[in-house]
Formats: structure tokens, C-alpha cells, sequence
């Protein structure tokens, strides 16, 4: 390890962790090994079954480790109580006492602990103004709207104190509006509070927009960590380039190699000079999408029948008009090509 790296705190740090939920059953997380940077924001992302929630929770402590270590800030917390450890957990239906005002849900843990009444007040009312829910504290979580139950659920999980904050799937629960408004806000909260965050979840539109970094989960597995601009532009696996959407896999005589649809140029003649990445193709579909025009096509590749995808900006797409059926020649700029692990 170099000194720059060195010098990064690690917020949470895994080390060769393995869960298996039964003996003899595959392992639902296999041996992970990562580190996630203090102040962060971190996603996992991947499919359904994947093992992101998994991870999460045994971060919590709500989950055992059945081999492997956890640690935060350098502290090995891998058999301590979920409340001893520095988490807090936010989960995606916020979990909030139905019968308790803002302010006593947002103050509950501290009753819990046995702290003065007056004094938990005070700083559940901190909270609550904090995360802009003053004039509501007053109101049961059923007089509340979606946005505003997780403004509560947050103060809620951050009277704690805690170093990272875990969310799983904290979003899923709200119509598309809002999820795209408090997606900026969950951005704005954890530079504000410079807290370590992280999130599971399954969409890559979620992952891009929120996170430092990606962790890009499958079987169990890690299969990339990066920028989501490093992972876009240079998917390691197949897998990741198909999950990830936006890119074409292509089968060529070097090996598979993933293609941003918006990288695949179209044309009625052959393109660049001899020995280019050419393919010929046919028309299949046209799809307007408003600011771009997505051409669906079928070409064969070293692999055989390839259906690929196109992403034409609207005025070169107005330019030349393709039609269904109609055969055309697919290029691509050879650094634009990235070559699959898998
Ligand atoms: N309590 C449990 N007992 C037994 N198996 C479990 C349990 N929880 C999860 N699993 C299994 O472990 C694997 C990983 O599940 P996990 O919930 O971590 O995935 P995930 O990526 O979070 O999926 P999702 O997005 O659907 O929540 C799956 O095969 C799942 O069936």
C-alpha cells in the first residue's frame, strides 16, 4: 500500500467476508474483500439476490458473519451488538412508530437509553430542524407524506450519532418524482453532515447519480468497484456492461468488447479506413426518445446473431432518416471499444 493510501481512513473495511444463511447452501456473500473511504458515498448495486442486502446488514449487525472481518475506522466490529457498532440503518419502509409523533419517533432511542425527557426533546427538536421537519413534529408518521417520513426516519437514525449510515433501498418505496427529489436531498445530506454513506440498491440510475463510488454485486460476488464514470466507460465483465444498460456487446476476433450505444456510429455507407471495426447490420427498430433516437439493429457478429443498439442524437438522426429494414454499416472509434474480462 502507498502512503497516499495509507492515509485514507478507512470508513468500513471488509476482509474475506463470507455468509452462508444455511450449512451446505451456497454462500449468499463469497469472500468479499473492500474498503469503503471515510465520508464517501458508496452504492451497491446488482440484481435481486445478489447479496447487496446481505452485506449491508451484517455491516449493521443485523446479520452474522459466518467467516471474514468487519471494520470501522480500523475498530474490528465483526461480533459486536448492532448498537455498539457506529451504524445507523435507514430501511425503505422508514420503519416508524405509527402511534408517535415526529418528535418521539425521531427521540425514541434516546428514551431507550434512559435520557431525560427534556433533554431528548431538545435534541430530537435539533434534528427535526435540521432535516427542515420543525413545523411537523407534532404529527404521526400516517399524517405524513413520503418525503417527509424519511426526513423523520433520517433524524431518527442520526440522534445515534453514527459514524455510517446504511440505507437499503431507501427509495424504492416512492413514486418517480419524488424519488428523484430526495435522492438529491440523501446527496445534499451526507456532504452536509460529512458522514460515510451506504446504499443498496438496484437501479444503475440511482448508483450514477448518488455515488463516489460503485460497488457492482453479482452471485455473491464483487465484481467491480469504481467511479461511475470509470465503470461506464470501462465495464470489466459482460455482465456489468448488460446491467449497467447503454452498451453493446460485440463478439470480435480479440475477444468480447462492450460499445455506449452512443458510441456506435451508423451510416449507409462503410466506414474509416480498411481494418477498422466494421459491422454490416440491418434496421430492426426506431425508437424516439425525445433529445436522442435509439435505432435497434441486427448484425452478425464473430459469435453469430447480434442485435445491437444504436443512440443517435435527434438531428442526425432527422439527417439521414432510417428506415425499418433497411441495411446499414456500424462503426466505432477502436479506444471506444472496451475489451470483457468475461
Ligand atoms: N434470511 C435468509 N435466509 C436464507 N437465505 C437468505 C436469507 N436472506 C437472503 N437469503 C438468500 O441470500 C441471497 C442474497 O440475498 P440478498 O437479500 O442479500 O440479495 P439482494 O441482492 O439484497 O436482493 P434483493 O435486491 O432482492 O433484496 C439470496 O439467494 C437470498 O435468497
Amino acid at each position: 500500500m502507498d502512503a497516499a493510501t495509507a492515509a485514507i481512513v478507512q470508513a468500513i473495511e471488509l476482509v474475506a467476508v463470507t455468509k452462508r444463511y444455511a450449512s451446505g447452501a451456497p454462500p449468499a456473500v463469497e469472500a468479499i474483500d473492500l474498503r469503503i473511504p471515510s465520508r464517501s458515498y458508496c452504492c451497491l448495486l446488482g440484481p435481486s439476490g445478489c447479496g447487496k442486502s446481505t452485506t449491508l446488514r451484517m455491516i449493521a449487525g443485523h446479520e452474522s458473519v459466518t467467516s471474514g472481518d468487519i471494520l470501522l475506522e480500523n475498530r474490528n466490529i465483526t461480533r459486536l451488538p448492532a448498537a455498539a457498532r457506529g451504524t445507523a440503518m435507514m430501511f425503505q419502509s422508514f420503519a416508524l412508530f405509527p402511534h408517535l409523533s415526529a418528535l418521539d419517533n425521531v427521540a425514541f432511542s434516546l428514551k431507550v437509553k434512559g435520557v431525560p425527557r427534556a433533554e431528548r426533546h431538545r435534541r430530537a427538536a435539533e434534528l427535526l430542524e435540521r432535516v427542515a421537519m420543525s413545523a411537523f413534529a407534532q404529527r404521526k408518521p400516517g399524517e405524513l407524506s413520503g418525503g417527509q417520513q424519511q426526513r423523520v426516519a433520517l433524524a431518527r437514525a442520526l440522534i445515534t450519532e453514527p459514524r455510517v449510515f446504511l440505507l437499503d433501498e431507501p427509495l424504492s418505496a416512492l413514486d418517480p418524482f419524488l424519488r428523484v427529489q430526495m435522492r438529491t436531498e440523501l446527496r445534499r445530506w451526507q456532504r452536509e453532515l460529512e458522514l460515510t454513506f451506504i446504499h443498496v440498491t438496484h437501479s444503475q440510475e440511482e448508483a450514477m447519480a448518488l455515488a463516489d463510488n460503485i460497488v457492482v454485486m453479482n452471485h455473491g460476488r464483487v465484481e467491480q468497484v469504481g467511479a461511475p464514470r470509470d465503470i461506464y466507460n470501462a465495464p470489466a465483465t459482460e455482465f456489468i456492461a448488460r446491467f449497467l444498460g447503454g452498451h453493446n456487446v460485440i463478439a470480435t476476433a480479440q475477444g468480447r468488447v462492450a460499445v455506449r450505444s452512443d458510441h456506435l456510429r451508423v451510416g449507409r455507407d462503410r466506414f474509416g479506413a480498411p481494418g477498422a471495426p466494421t459491422l454490416a447490420a440491418t434496421v430492426t427498430d426506431i425508437e424516439y426518445q425525445g433529445c436522442y433516437v435509439l435505432l435497434g439493429l441486427l448484425s452478425q457478429d464473430a459469435a453469430g446473431d447480434r442485435p445491437l443498439c444504436a443512440m443517435l442524437p435527434e438531428a442526425e438522426y432527422l439527417r439521414h432518416q432510417y428506415l425499418p429494414g433497411e441495411p446499414v454499416h456500424l462503426g466505432w472509434h477502436a479506444h471506444q471499444a472496451h475489451a470483457l474480462a468475461r
